[in-house]
Formats: structure tokens, sequence, C-alpha cells
């Protein structure tokens, strides 16, 4: 790396939401940054796909470059922010490229660091350089210093919590504004906080591959995306949506990762919380994290988890460690794993569960469902159904008392295979971070 009292001079491959938001941050607070950092932090150098867009900043000075890849070894540039995304392509070709180069790398790229995490990590110890991923989970939050770092004492037992922002977005307005999914995702787009594929929001998948980093550091195991048990909120309706409030919960996407003494469970999906909880509060683009360790307790971090600002506050303070030289190991221990316990298969998860369904009202309908869930074992808790509409359709809503998931999912196949039972049951598991 270049002399540490020269300043640390950057270069941003991407220049969207977050690549836009580091430079405005870097040149807004470069008095508090610099001081911060010993030496100045510049952006000498930028790469983007249309070089003609109005990005709201002087691109007057900085060197351009249609490559990323070429920025990347560019002679000019010591430390690359890669906020490109994408698991392959330009985004891996580049910090690949800056590594290989003997530069440090500062990246928002959870998708990346999800799937290729350990390689990556690998390869920068053999080159001996910094890679910063701060902004990879839960944006602005500094959620991977503080598990990494504050609770390093600790055994961790469990880190959850609510780690999309576009999705806690959607669910809070259509909670509390009664609008439509399509039409508060586009709003979510608009503001910065959706992934270039909003499907990777909405179907779960972008909470997961933060959940896999955090597991990762949490218990010290190699990253493995592949043993998340991934669901989304596509199918959350207004309607589950009311009977949620008038049951006392908010729905909510969660991830939860736990140790128990047969191994690990991760599991990203759609959550009744009781409203009374802490996580219930949780609205908008806000995300939440919730650590539990062996000596400290329960700790809750909580602050905006997507958009350019927090972002972006998360990128420049990476390049602050590295303008200062702090460094810890990638994932948190030498070798990148204390071990591997076993991943539990979500067969073997245990909570209650709340199902609504749409039968034809008439006689028997509840006899059925209610001898279903018997012979499964499942025992019932409450039940709800408002008005009647003899031959019609009409919604109910079971909540169930603790149960195995095998039972349940037993119970759900059976009543999905129901005449009476019209449409696709929602079934949606009840719980807290
Ligand atoms: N938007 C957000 O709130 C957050 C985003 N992230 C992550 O940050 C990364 C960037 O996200 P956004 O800024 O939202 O994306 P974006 O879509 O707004 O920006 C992507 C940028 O990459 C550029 N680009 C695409 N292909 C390129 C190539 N081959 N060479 C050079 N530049 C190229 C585009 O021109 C654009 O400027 C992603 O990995 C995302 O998951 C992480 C946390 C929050
Ligand atoms: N699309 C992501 C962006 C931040 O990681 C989200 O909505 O949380
Ligand atoms: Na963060």
């Amino acid at each position: 790396m270049s002399d540490p009292h020269k300043p640390l001079r950057v270069g941003i491959a991407g220049l969207g939401t977050v690549g836009a938001g580091t430079v405005n941050v870097l040149r807004q607070n470069a008095a508090i940054i610099s001081a911060r950092a010993g030496r100045p932090i510049t952006v000498t150098a930028v790469s983007a796909r249309d070089r003609t867009r109005d990005r709201g900043f002087a691109t007057e000075g900085l060197i351009w470059h249609d490559d990323a890849v070429a920025l990347a070894t560019d002679d000019n540039v010591d430390v690359v922010v890669e906020v490109i995304g994408g698991a392959q392509g330009p985004a891996a070709d580049t910090v690949r490229a800056a590594i290989r180069a003997g530069k440090p790398v500062v990246t928002a790229n959870k998708a990346l660091l999800a799937l290729h995490g350990a390689e990556l990590a690998s390869l920068a110890e053999e080159y001996g350089v910094p890679l910063g991923f701060e902004a990879a989970v839960a944006g602005g939050i500094p959620a991977i210093k503080a598990l990494r770092e504050g609770l390093a004492a600790n055994e961790i037992i469990s880190v959850s919590g609510i780690l999309n922002g576009t999705c806690n977005y959607i669910l809070t307005v259509m909670r509390e504004q009664g609008r439509d999914f399509a039409e508060v995702l586009a709003d979510a787009q608009a503001f910065g906080y959706a992934e270039a594929d909003p499907a990777f929001d909405i179907d779960g998948v972008d909470a997961a591959h933060k959940l896999a980093i955090l597991g990762a550091l949490a218990f010290g195991q190699p990253v493995d995306f592949a043993a998340l048990h991934v669901e989304g909120i596509r199918r959350i309706t207004a309607l589950d949506i009311a009977f949620a409030r008038e049951l006392g919960f908010r729905i909510k996407l969660l991830g939860i990762a736990k140790r128990t003494a047969d191994g690990v469970s991760m599991r990203v999906h759609p959550t009744m919380v009781p409203e009374a909880e802490e996580i219930a509060q949780v609205d908008g683009v806000f995300n939440a994290v919730v650590a539990e360790g062996n000596f400290v307790g329960r700790v809750m971090l909580m602050g905006r988890g997507a958009g350019a600002g927090p972002t972006a506050s998360a990128v420049v303070a990476d390049l602050i460690d590295i303008a200062r030289g702090r460094l810890t190991p990638i994932w948190g221990v030498e070798g990148y794993a204390l071990g591997k316990l076993p991943a539990l298969p979500m067969s073997a998860h245990q909570g209650a569960y709340y199902l609504r369904l749409m039968v034809r009202d008439r006689s028997g309908v509840m006899a059925d469902v209610t001898a279903v869930l018997r012979d499964a074992g499942v025992s019932l808790q409450s039940m709800l159904q408002h008005g009647r509409a003899p031959g019609e359709s009409v919604p109910i809503v079971l909540v169930t008392h603790e149960t195995t998931e095998g039972a349940m999912m037993q119970a759900l196949s059976a009543i999905a295979n129901l005449d009476s039972v019209l449409e696709p049951p929602a079934l949606i598991r009840i719980g807290a971070a």
C-alpha cells in the first residue's frame, strides 16, 4: 500500500445509489473523515456503464474507466470500492483483479460475499490485503464491526433481525396506508432501496445473503448460503396484514440464525411478531440486528438498512479503517472458521403457526380442517371467522400451539387438498428475533 501519510486514493467501480453516495460522503465530510483516518481519503478514479448520466456531482478531475477491471489495476488507485453488484461478472472480476494487484477492497456486495466469501477472503489473505464489507449487511448499521469486534469476547448463540429495507418498507406501507404491493415496491425502487433485480429483495434472497454473512461471523463457520431456508413476502396479502393486526401481531421478514448443541439453523421467512416486541416497532427502511452472546446477553442495533447515505456511511467507515491500518481477520477468526457445525434442516424447526384458508362457507368445513390438524398432532390455540356467506368463499384463520414444522407441513398439504378449501392456504410462522 502507499505511504501512510499520503492521501488514500480511492477508485469507485459502480456509480449508482451507493457509488454516488460514497463520492458525496467523502466530499461533504472530507475534513472529519481526514481527521479520523489520519490522512485525506480522495476519489481519483471511477467506472460505470454510462458516462453521460448526471449523478449529482462533478466528475471533472476524476479518471474515467469504461472497464472496472482497468480501474482496479490503475496506478492512481490505492483502494478499490466495488459497488457494481452481482455475484458473478464484472463485480467479481473487479474484486479479484484489485486483490491480485495488492489493493485493499471495500464492497457492499452481499451476493458476492454470501456465495464466494471464503474464496475471496483466502485470496485477500494470500495477497495480504484487507477486504471490507460493512455496507453489505444492514446498510448503515455497524453490524459487522459489532459482531466481529465489539462482541468478540462472546460465544454467539443467535443473530437475527430485519435485514432487508425494501421488504420492511413494503410491509410497513401496506400495513399503515393499505397500499398495493406493486405500487409500494415501485416507491422503494425510486428511493434506491431495492436491488437491481427486486426479486432478490421480495423473495428473501437478499436477506438470506446477509444472514449467511452474519451466521459465518457469529458462529465462526465458513459462509454457507446453501444451508439457508428462504421464503419472501410475495404472498403476503392485505387480508393477512389485517388478521395479524387483529391478533396482536405485525408481519416482518425476519432472518434468524441460531446455534444449538445439534448444529446451526438459518432461516429467512415472513414472521408474525407479537406487537409488543421491540422488533415489531422497527418500520420502513429501518433494519435491526439482534445478537445474543453468552456474556453480553442480547444486543439490538437499529438503523437505516438501505439507501445512498446510510450505505455510503458504512463504505466510508471501512475506508477509514484501511487508511488507519486497522486490521481484523476478514471472517473474524484466523483461517475463516473455528469449525463446521451441521446445518439443521427446516424440518427440525419448532414453533407456532398462523394459517389462513379461503373455504366454501358450508357446514362441516371446520370439522374437516380440525380433523386434519388432530391427525397430524397439531394442537389449535385459536380460530377466527367473520360473518357468513353461505356457499361462498370466506376466510378462516387458525393459530396453532407450538408444534413441529414436519407435522405442520403434513397438515398443510392435507388441508390444501380438502374440497372445501378453495385457494392455496397462507402459512406464516409466529416468532420473534
Ligand atoms: N442500494 C442500496 O441501498 C444498497 C446496495 N447495496 C449493494 O451495493 C451494490 C450497488 O448497489 P446500487 O448502488 O444500489 O446499484 P445501482 O444499480 O444503483 O448501481 C450500480 C452501478 O454499477 C454500474 N455498473 C454496472 N455494470 C458495470 C460494469 N460492468 N462496470 C462498471 N460499472 C458498472 C452501473 O452503471 C451503476 O452505476 C450492490 O451490490 C448492492 O447489493 C448494499 C447495501 C445497500
Ligand atoms: N436491497 C437492499 C439494499 C441494502 O442492502 C435492501 O432493501 O435492504
Ligand atoms: Na452495515
